[in-house]
């Protein structure tokens, strides 16, 4: 396709703002912020070891900072000043970021992971991503212009107004929706922009693909337990079919492949975070968490917890963490009605399940 034809980032955005011919052109000018950042940190992913900075006087090779540290620079300082934020919230900030005072401050709260799978996959050279959720200022942040508090960002998911990802694969993608269906550009690495390449992602809404850390299968709530043992039964047992399982580690990775061919990743909850009720489950709520859920659901696919729809969840706090199913439709509302049936309820099928023909 000849290049004038392809469509821009920034030319997709132009595209979707018709919709709202009100629209200021701040939110336009985030998520152009935003893909810059990505693309600084798809840079630094890609230098790899390389990466050392020389100190111009003596010639060393200074310390490197960690790449998740180098990440949470990019996206900070890339979104502080254009006056199109009101204040970020990162996972690897305790703390939420204010727009120092001398920049202008915007309508949106940005929450992202600046490097997620970065703390297993970038040592052993395996994609890694930044996760981000773009949520409303409320009204008294914008009109007063006040430092933003973590109650301004504890809102549920379905109250997004976009989310994506990058990718820092074998290309490095971006996976966008502004709620109006889910988009992915690929990176020229030419040109240095976003080219949109997948204009319509859907989940396909069935699979046979699973992804799950099973070292924890010990841990695992009975309908999680029963959801994987159907399918490793394969073509004899009750789903009637062979599935195929996949783990990556690196969330985003996950997210990417489900949504090109389809499958249900899981985090679940365990025994263990029902121990502990302040740590219910590995991922975060508000900077992984409701940002995938996002996708899937534009892309026809579902998120969930288990026990109910992701992004239906309110928030209690910043760091929140969470257990997280996502993939497609009917996968993920499989595991639900086994989260809601009774314990044991194992009767898919009157010849394989617990109390059937072969089992007393
Ligand atoms: O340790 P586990 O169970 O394999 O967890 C893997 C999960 O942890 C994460 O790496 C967490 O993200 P971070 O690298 O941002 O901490 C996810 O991307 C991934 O799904
Ligand atoms: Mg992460
Ligand atoms: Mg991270």
């Amino acid at each position: 396709m000849p290049l004038s034809q392809r469509f821009t980032l920034t030319r997709y955005l132009i595209e979707q703002r018709r919709r709202f011919p009100d629209a200021s052109g701040d939110f336009n000018a985030l998520i152009l912020d935003v893909a810059l950042a990505c693309k600084a940190i798809a840079r630094a992913v890609a230098f790899g070891e390389l990466g050392h900075a020389t100190n111009q006087q003596s010639g060393e090779l200074e310390t490197r900072k960690p790449l998740d540290v180098v990440s949470n620079q990019v996206f900070t300082h890339m979104n502080e000043w254009g006056g199109h934020c009101a204040g970020m919230a990162s996972e690897e900030m305790e703390e939420l970021h204010q727009i120092p005072a001398q920049h202008p401050r915007g309508r949106y709260l940005l929450v992202f992971d600046p490097l997620d799978g970065g703390s297993s996959n970038i040592e052993v050279n395996v994609s890694v991503g930044s996760v981000f959720s773009v949520l409303r200022a409320p009204p008294d942040v914008i009109e007063s212009g006040r430092d933003v508090i973590e109650a301004d960002f504890l809102q549920p998911g379905a109250a997004q107004v976009a989310a994506g990802y990058a990718l820092y694969g074998p290309t490095t993608m971006l996976v966008l929706s502004v709620g109006n269906g889910v988009a992915g550009f690929t990176l020229d690495p030419n040109l240095g922009e976003f080219m949109l390449t997948h204009p319509d992602i859907q989940v396909p809404p069935e699979s046979q693909e699973f992804a799950i850390n099973a070292s924890n299968s010990r841990f695992w709530e009975a309908p999680v337990k029963r959801y994987v043992d159907e399918c490793q039964a394969g073509k004899t047992g009750p789903r009637g079919k062979d599935f195929t399982m996949r783990w990556i580690a690196s969330m985003v990775a996950e997210a990417h492949r489900i949504l090109m061919r389809g499958g249900v990743f899981l985090h679940p909850r365990d025994t263990r975070d029902t121990r502990d009720p302040a740590a219910p489950g590995r991922l975060r709520l508000l900077h992984e968490a409701n940002p995938i859920g996002f996708i899937m659901e534009q892309a026809g696919g579902r998120a969930s917890t288990g026990r109910q729809p992701m992004l239906g969840v309110m928030p209690t706090s910043l760091h929140q963490r969470i257990g997280l199913v996502f993939g497609s439709r009917c996968e993920v509302e499989r595991i639900e009605r086994y989260h809601r049936e009774p314990a044991g309820a194992e009767l898919e099928s009157p010849l394989f399940g617990k109390r059937s023909l072969f089992r007393a």
